[in-house]
């Protein structure tokens, strides 16, 4: 399902490719609640392997402790560790999935540079010094005036453009208020996940929305919820 017509899939990856952290929910309470892994049970979905659930005891202590990227990149920001840090030879960047009360997902079409015109998650490169909170946190400031808000992660998910060494990390979070500036982008447009892949976007975020699209085929929900404190 995801590894047609791109390019980078024909070199071997470099870490293993791509994959998706998904929090669940124990004993009916959501894991963005829980601050501590070792109690956390995590769906980890590697691209080439379909689903694949990690039991508590599973989970490595640290990021060095994994060789999977997508969960190295996961618990680094668990554990606030600057993202660039692990990855010394790549660019990390670090990309929102806003979802709107009505469940729809923030994109903006980019203004300048080789992606002009594109539609693209609010985002951009992490610094080295930045953990990924901190990064996306000045990103969505500097290009929408946008708060970015306490709760992340639900849908954590890592695409690698091997060639350009780039290493895209989404994450998934309710969008507080609407952008009051627009920086680097020409329009902003808020559409369901679905509609989503009929624009004009980069591979990863193409990838990134039929992953999103595949979870929700399962019954995961992008809503926020409420009483989880998602929304403030
Ligand atoms: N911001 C963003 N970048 C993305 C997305 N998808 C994707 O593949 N990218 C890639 O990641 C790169 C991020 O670069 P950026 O230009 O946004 O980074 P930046 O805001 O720090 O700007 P800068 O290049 O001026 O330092 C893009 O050039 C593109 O190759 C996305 O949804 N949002």
């Amino acid at each position: 399902m995801r590894d047609a017509g791109h390019p980078e899939r024909s070199s071997a990856p470099v870490f293993g490719g791509k994959g998706l952290v998904w929090e669940g929910e124990v004993e009916g309470k959501s894991l963005w609640e829980e601050t501590r892994l070792e109690t956390c049970s995590i769906h980890v979905l590697p691209w080439h392997e379909g689903p694949g659930i990690t039991e508590p005891g599973d989970i490595p202590p640290t990021p060095e402790d994994t060789e999977h990227p997508a969960l190295r990149l996961y618990l680094a920001a668990r554990l606030h560790i600057p993202p660039a840090s692990l990855f010394p030879d790549h660019t990390v960047v670090v990309a929102a999935l806003l979802v709107s009360p009505e469940g729809n997902i923030l994109l903006g079409k980019r203004k300048r540079g080789p992606h002009a015109g594109l539609w693209e998650f609010p985002g951009g490169k992490a610094l080295p010094q930045e953990t990924a909170r901190e990064a996306l946190s000045r990103e969505l400031e500097e290009e929408l005036h946008l708060r970015l808000p306490d709760h992340l992660f639900r849908f954590f998910y890592v695409y690698e453009y091997v060639q350009e060494r780039l290493l895209l990390v989404s994450y998934l979070a309710p969008l507080l208020h609407l952008p009051g500036h627009l920086e680097d982008h020409q329009e902003i447009t808020l559409v369901p996940p679905g509609d989503a892949q009929a624009l004009s976007i980069l591979p990863g975020d193409r990838e990134i929305l039929s992953t999103l699209l595949w979870t929700m085929e399962r019954g995961w929900s992008i809503r926020w919820k409420d009483d989880a404190g998602g929304r403030t």
